[in-house]
């Protein structure tokens, strides 16, 4: 069968920090390798094991703000006391080259990117409680208890707004979760708007 083009989608995950997007995201980058994933821009300090250009682009806050102020991200937002910003020209790439790109930000840079580009699956994800969201964070070791307390204020927050999102994700067994949000993926893919010249390449083949 010839080639049939396909549009880009873009996916947008939001959830409390702790949530276990990355841990989601991961899985997702082995099943769907031709995905891409927005790299941001963050201040926050690298982690043990995060590297600059993969993880995030790591910088200080006058550099981030100097590319603020030239206009150079699609969304940012100042998140539990540190800036993030997915840069603008990535968006625009896959917008342009028909590639799927997923987004994990906030809810408020979620928000920008539902009100400035006007597409996208926003999906939502959320600790089966506010414990265990906490035990989480302290496991996973990589924040000091004050940041941990942030992250957990701000989660009240961000759950307070999630009826944004087009989807809720509970993980609470991974395994679960994980199986819900590739099926979301995979059904959003399907819609014709990705399509537009399905019918028309259909009826041409002889
Ligand atoms: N379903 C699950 N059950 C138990 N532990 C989980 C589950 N999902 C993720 N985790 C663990 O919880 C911790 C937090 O997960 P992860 O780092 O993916 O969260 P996150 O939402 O990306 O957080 P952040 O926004 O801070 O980056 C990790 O140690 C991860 O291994
Ligand atoms: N608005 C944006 N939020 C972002 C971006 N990149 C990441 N994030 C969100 O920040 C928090 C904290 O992340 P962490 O890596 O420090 O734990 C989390 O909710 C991310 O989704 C971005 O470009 N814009």
């Amino acid at each position: 069968m010839e080639k049939i083009n396909r549009k880009g989608l873009l996916v947008i995950i939001s959830a409390p920090s702790g949530a276990g997007k990355s841990t989601l995201i991961s899985l997702l980058k082995r099943d769907f390798p031709k995905f891409e994933f927005s790299i941001s821009y963050t201040t926050r300090e690298p982690r043990v094991g995060e590297i600059h250009g993969r993880d995030y682009f790591f910088v200080s806050k006058k550099e981030f703000i100097k590319l603020k102020k030239e206009n150079f991200f699609a969304e940012w937002a100042e998140v539990h006391g540190n800036y993030y910003g997915t840069p603008k020209e990535a968006v625009l790439k896959a917008l342009k080259q028909g590639k799927d790109l997923l987004f994990d930000i906030d809810v408020q840079g979620a928000m920008q990117i539902k009100q400035n580009l006007n597409k996208g699956i926003f999906i939502f994800i959320f600790p089966p409680s506010l414990e265990e969201l906490k035990r989480r964070l302290e496991k996973r070791n990589t924040d000091s208890p004050e940041t941990i307390n942030i992250r957990l204020a701000n989660a009240k927050k961000e759950i307070q707004e999630a009826n944004i999102f087009d989807y809720w994700i509970i993980n609470d067994k991974l395994e679960a979760a994980y199986l819900q949000l590739k099926s979301i993926i995979i059904a959003e893919k399907l819609r014709p708007c990705f399509f537009p010249d399905l019918p028309k390449k259909i009826l041409e083949q002889t």
